[in-house]
């Protein structure tokens, strides 16, 4: 799904009352009734609806929307705000059709000390300003998004298309914002539901579609996107008939070191379990008995130390060296011992395919940044958000994180999968996609060792990078989701996304 900015939003609405065609006050009216009937599947009539409503078009779909709940046997007040003077014509038509059937219904707003008394457990509509917002609210406007905040504690508050106060493509982190349990937003996801700065704002985000036009939707580039099953049909590979294991590749897997071999036994499960054809694992000798007995579809070569490893970029059990590896995934407690990061350095000298670069590799490119330039092309890297300020600073709030991971994707030529609940994966041609699966329960130590396996072996087993990366962070939190309905978010482990990788594969 595309993301597209509040600018193209405007236009997708200009096209499709253009060509459609359809009148403004029809479109909104569209608008307003996928609200209405998302609430009428969710809230009862007994209780009381305030619709809180703006003065341009956000605040003419609160004014629909309190109309469609009367004629619906709902009790609602629209409650207009006076922050402006100037009302938009779609605002003005719709408050006319309320004024002419239902005149008791409304209530102006011109001041905090204006807002009525609400009954308790009332439904909030927030209707006040959408994507036409231009900066952050101020003077009284700003005292009554905090006294809906205040309310918020005591009674629902759904958001019509954004949170007020929340603008669609730029931070809004240091600004009053509603504070939504649910947001109703039309057509497609904002880019600001994605961050985690507004994870408090948005609550459940639910997207209705509209019925924008679909010429405008297919046609018009962006360069953000939201990942979806559709998306995962087109490039998920079904296995051939006459496969046999060389056809899905040979990969290296270095990870683990005392005391972490479990990073190192999750990722190779994972790696198995994502359909690689054979795995070698390169551990110190610690690991030996360990990869063995957890992981016996895997071979295991072992280094000349005994606690961490340092002579990897050497792991070949046969004369061709590292080159007969379709792929190396290296990282998960690995450590970062000077002799670990010396190897690493190495491995990056003789080995030019794309690989996967997670966990103490990263740490150790942090330390060593020299080797970041030194990375092969088209390589994946997976750091969560500590990792990636290691390694390429702090950003003052998400939308420059963003912008930041986005510009080294496209100068270094590598994929960078920022971690987190909507794992944002820059490209090196600029386009960025989110994750949309996973849940909660994946916030669990190894989790993202587990993904590190499944990457490396997609890689290996020769799906490009854009797709591996598309593909494997889909799996890693679909088996995510499946693991949590199954045994619970509190419960599930990361052995648990391994344990429904399968499941996951026949969703696809
Ligand atoms: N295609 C779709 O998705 C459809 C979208 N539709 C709906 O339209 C909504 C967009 O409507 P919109 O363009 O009228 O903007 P909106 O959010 O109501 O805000 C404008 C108001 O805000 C004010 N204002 C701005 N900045 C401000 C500030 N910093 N501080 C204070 N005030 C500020 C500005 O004031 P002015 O500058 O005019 O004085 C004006 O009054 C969209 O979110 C969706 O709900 C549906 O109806 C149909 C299909
Ligand atoms: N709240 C969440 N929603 C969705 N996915 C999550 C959530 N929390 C964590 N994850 C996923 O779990 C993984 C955690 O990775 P990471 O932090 O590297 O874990 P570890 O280092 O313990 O292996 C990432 O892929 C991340 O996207
Ligand atoms: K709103």
């Amino acid at each position: 799904m595309k993301i597209f900015t509040a600018t193209q939003i405007r236009e997708a609405d200009a096209y499709t009352i253009q060509h459609e065609p359809i009148s403004s006050l029809q479109l909104m009216e569209r608008a307003a009734t996928a609200c209405a009937q998302w609430l009428f599947r969710h809230f009862d009539a007994r209780k009381p609806f305030y619709i809180f409503c703006g003065m341009g078009n956000n605040g003419g779909d609160g004014l629909a929307i309190t109309r469609l709940l009367l004629n619906n046997g709902y009790k609602a007040t629209a409650c207009i705000v006076h922050h402006s003077n100037k009302a938009s014509a779609d605002h003005t038509a719709n408050r006319q059709l309320l004024e002419q059937q239902y005149p008791q219904s409304i209530y102006d707003v011109a001041a905090v000390a204006d807002l009525p008394t609400l009954p308790p457990k009332s439904i909030i509509i927030d209707a006040i300003f959408g994507t036409g917002l231009r900066s952050a609210i101020e003077g009284w406007m700003a005292g009554l998004i905090h006294q809906l905040n205040d309310l918020q504690t005591r009674h629902t508050l759904v958001a019509i298309d954004l949170p007020s106060g929340m603008l669609a493509d730029a931070s809004s982190a240091h600004m009053p914002v509603v504070h939504a349990s649910i947001t109703l937003s039309f057509e497609v996801y904002k880019l600001a539901f994605l961050l985690p700065e507004n994870a408090a704002r948005t609550g459940q985000v639910h997207i209705l579609p509209i019925g924008l036009h679909p010429d405008y939707l297919t046609q018009t580039p962006t360069r953000f996107h939201v990942t979806d099953a559709h998306m995962m049909r087109t490039i998920y590979q079904p296995r051939q008939p006459f496969a046999h294991k060389g056809t899905y590749g040979h990969a290296l897997l270095v990870a683990g070191s005392y005391g972490k071999m479990g990073a190192a036994v999750l990722s190779a499960k994972a790696c198995l379990h994502a359909g690689v054809g054979l795995l070698t694992c390169h551990v110190p000798q610690c690991g030996y008995q360990i990869i063995q007995i957890s992981a016996p579809s895997a071979m295991c070569v072992t280094d000349i130390q005994e606690t961490y490893s340092s002579h990897f970029h050497e792991s070949a059990p046969q004369t061709r060296g590292l080159q007969q590896y379709k792929t190396i995934g290296i990282g998960p407690g690995l450590g970062t011992a000077t002799g670990t990061a010396k190897a690493l350095e190495q491995l990056l000298e003789q080995y030019r395919q794309p690989m996967v670069l997670d966990a103490d590799a990263l740490n150790i490119i942090s330390e060593y940044p020299f080797l970041l330039p030194r990375i092969p092309h088209g390589s994946l890297l997976t750091p969560h958000p500590k990792e990636f300020e290691r390694i390429f600073g702090s950003s003052d709030n998400d939308f420059a994180r963003l912008e930041l991971l986005s510009r080294q994707a496209v100068s270094l030529q590598l994929y960078i999968l920022l971690k987190g609940r909507f794992t944002a994966m820059a490209c090196p041609d600029g386009a960025v996609y989110f994750n949309s699966t996973g849940n909660p329960g994946m916030a669990t130590g190894g989790s993202g060792d587990v993904l590190t396996g499944i990457l490396t072996s997609l890689l290996a087993q020769g799906y490009a990078p854009k797709a591996a990366i598309l593909l494997g962070t889909y799996l890693h939190g679909l088996a995510g989701d499946i693991a949590a309905a199954r045994m619970s978010q509190e419960a599930m482990t990361a052995e648990s996304i391994i344990d429904c990788l399968g499941p996951a594969f026949l969703q696809l």
